[in-house]
């Protein structure tokens, strides 16, 4: 009985609803508050469930959305400060002396032809059905997110109020809830007098929660919530479609366009807060249009006084003390769709992913770990790591040198030469850091490597997600990592038991499968010479062998795996998207030889010695 299901449905976002408004009527003190609460009740669950509303930006410059080329002829968004007048007024507003000054062409501007100005951040992993299309040099630049026609136009940004308090934020879950189930009992409806699409292999053919409209729902919601949920949906966009269902990885493939900008007000009243009153005084200029809109934070280009040009990542209010109830609170759609495989183990990703986002949430810890990376890579060439400008910085804004280049989904479009080059030291440093420094940037996100051609360097951002690795675990991963290179399947099974992959009660299927998947992922380090990313499908193949995995599996992964795989399979889609030939097996050597194991078992094992 589906369309009672349905109906439960709707039910069940709308007891969401009706519960947030009987706590905030406890919490409230007595019942004048009441009519205004059912009216805000009601509102924010439209406007999430609608979401038509909210101020449309006014981009100062327009996005070709074929080109991807921006004008550049209006900066009315840059606002000048003067040394004569500080800003001391107890508002937020910054003291603005003049508008208007044209500025020096940058090579960060010059970079941004061949951006779109506002761009959205994200973790852009493609699912296999990209990766498929990937089969020669020349449609190494095509790839692109599956997206429902309807989705496939740029959305027009938004200018909207981050919701800061969490019964703001409970609320918007709750509206969303209910506008899916809504979305969810139309399109039964509609069903059941047209009948169900017939197209083959589309989850959305099979389940009405997955509806276009549905997906769309879902993802202009995040847009505007931000945050934990946003983070978790680009998490999430990591798997590919047979796992999470297509019209939800296309959903996000919306999120990433740009998720919807502060209002001014919100804006300054961070920078005051955090910066104090005078923030503007430290500067020169600020650009009130956002160089892009992440999940956590906008980021913004600045002059400082002594004349460095800058960026500022400035938190949204609000996302870091609503971890928790964003993430329960996705939790809680998440299994009322009855959407997601059991064996995906959605607590312990859950738990992994709150750990994650409470560290990135905190931009001192960032800024910690950014300077940590600008002393471990000063003297490696090819790296750069932009200097933090400390007074310009907090829990909640970190302002960071302005460093060129194009993102990795850029260098795709230059020669082979330049994309053998950048996928080799991608891979490099993936490894340098997991067995050299034991220290770690785990978000793949390609627009986190900024490739400056002019000086052959790949400039690095984004540390929120950096960590540390156990040196016990490291030794045993890089002896799993080198029995995978030699198909030495023994070693695969004892170092995945010791390292919590397995368990040893696994079916004969589930180890066969895992020792397969352990083969594959050791291919390009198996043989001398270079290993060409577009012969072989990788993905396709840990993908199929990844979906009997989940139904087999008797353990969820180590804590370290979320992580670690995740940057992993960012370093080879990053290679797989250059199209690049990389000399895999000579960079895992130079790594092994000069690596040296702990005290605690010094035994190498068999497959080691070459
Ligand atoms: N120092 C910098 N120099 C140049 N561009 C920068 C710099 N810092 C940030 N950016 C731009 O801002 C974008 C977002 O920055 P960053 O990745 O640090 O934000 P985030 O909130 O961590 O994003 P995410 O959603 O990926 O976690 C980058 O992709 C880049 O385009």
């Amino acid at each position: 009985m589906p369309f009672l299901k349905d109906i439960a449905r709707v039910a069940d976002g709308l007891s969401l609803v009706a519960k947030e408004a009987i706590y905030r009527q406890r919490r409230s003190d007595g019942g004048n508050n009441l009519q205004s609460l059912i009216k805000n009740t009601l509102l924010s669950a439209t406007d999430l469930t609608g979401l038509t509303k909210g101020k449309v930006r006014k981009l100062d410059k327009e996005i070709d959305a074929d080109s991807a080329v921006r004008s550049d002829s209006n900066r009315e968004s840059v606002v000048y400060f003067t040394d004569e007048k500080p800003s001391t007024s107890s508002s937020s507003e910054p003291q603005i002396e003049c508008h208007l000054e044209v500025n020096e062409v940058s090579a960060a501007e010059i970079r941004d032809n061949v951006e779109p100005p506002v761009q959205a951040t994200g973790t852009t992993y493609e699912g296999d059905a990209q990766i498929d299309s990937i089969s020669s040099e020349s449609k190494a630049a095509e790839v692109v997110v599956p997206a429902t026609p309807q989705m496939k136009s740029q959305r027009k940004l938004r200018e909207r109020k981050v919701p800061t308090t969490s019964f703001s934020r409970a609320l918007g879950f709750a509206g969303l809830g209910a506008g899916l189930a809504w979305g969810t009992l139309q399109e039964s409806a509609k069903r059941l007098v047209f009948g169900a699409p017939n197209v083959q292999g589309n989850q959305s053919a099979v389940s009405p929660y997955l509806s276009e409209k549905n997906a769309e729902r879902l993802a202009l919601a995040l847009c505007r919530m931000r945050g934990a949920a946003l983070k978790l949906g680009q998490m999430l966009s990591i798997q590919d479609e047979s796992v999470v269902p297509a019209p939800i990885l296309a959903a996000l493939d919306i999120v990433r366009q740009g998720a919807d900008v502060m209002p001014r007000s919100q804006l300054n009243q961070v920078l005051s807060s955090e910066l104090g009153h005078d923030w503007s005084s430290k500067l020169k200029s600020f650009d009130y249009e956002p160089m892009a809109a992440a999940s956590i934070g906008q980021v913004h280009r600045a002059f400082t006084k002594d004349g460095m040009e800058v960026a500022m990542k400035i938190q949204y209010p609000g996302v870091a003390d609503s971890i928790e109830s964003d993430i329960e609170n996705v939790k809680l759609l998440l299994s009322y769709t009855n959407l997601l495989p059991e064996k995906l183990f959605l607590d312990n990703a859950m738990k992994v992913a709150k750990e994650e986002l409470s560290r990135e949430c905190d931009y001192e810890l960032e800024a910690k770990s950014q300077k940590r990376f600008g002393v471990l890579l000063s003297g490696t060439k090819g790296f750069y790591v932009p200097v933090v400008i400390d007074d310009l910085s907090s829990k909640r804004v970190l302002t960071s040198e302005l460093v060129p280049g194009i993102p990795i989904d850029k260098v795709t479009l230059l020669d082979q030469e330049t994309r053998n080059y950048v996928g080799k030291k991608l891979l490099e440093l993936t490894l340098m850091e997991l067995f050299v420094f034991r220290f770690m940037q785990t978000d793949p996100n390609w627009s986190n490597f900024l490739y400056d051609e002019s000086e052959k360097v790949i400039n690095l951002i984004d540390f929120g997600a950096a960590r540390d690795y156990p040196k016990r675990f490291v030794d045993d991963y890089l002896r799993m990592v080198f029995a995978c290179a030699n198909n030495d399947r023994e070693a695969i099974i004892k170092l995945s038991q010791r390292l919590g992959f397995l368990t040893g009660e696994e079916s004969e299927i589930m180890m066969e499968t895992h020792v397969q998947a352990g083969f594959v992922v050791g291919l390009p380090f198996s043989k001398p010479g270079g290993y060409d990313f577009r012969a072989n499908n990788i993905t396709q193949s840990i993908s199929n062998l990844g979906a009997t995995m989940l139904r087999h599996r008797l353990t969820p992964p180590p804590e370290e795996a979320y992580s670690l795989h995740r940057k992993l399979s960012g370093a080879f889609l990053a290679c797989i998207k250059l199209g690049a030939v990389v000399p895999c097996r000579e960079i895992l050597l130079e790594v092994y030889e000069k690596y040296e194991f702990g005290e605690h078992d010094s035994e190498r094992l068999a497959s080691g010695s070459e």
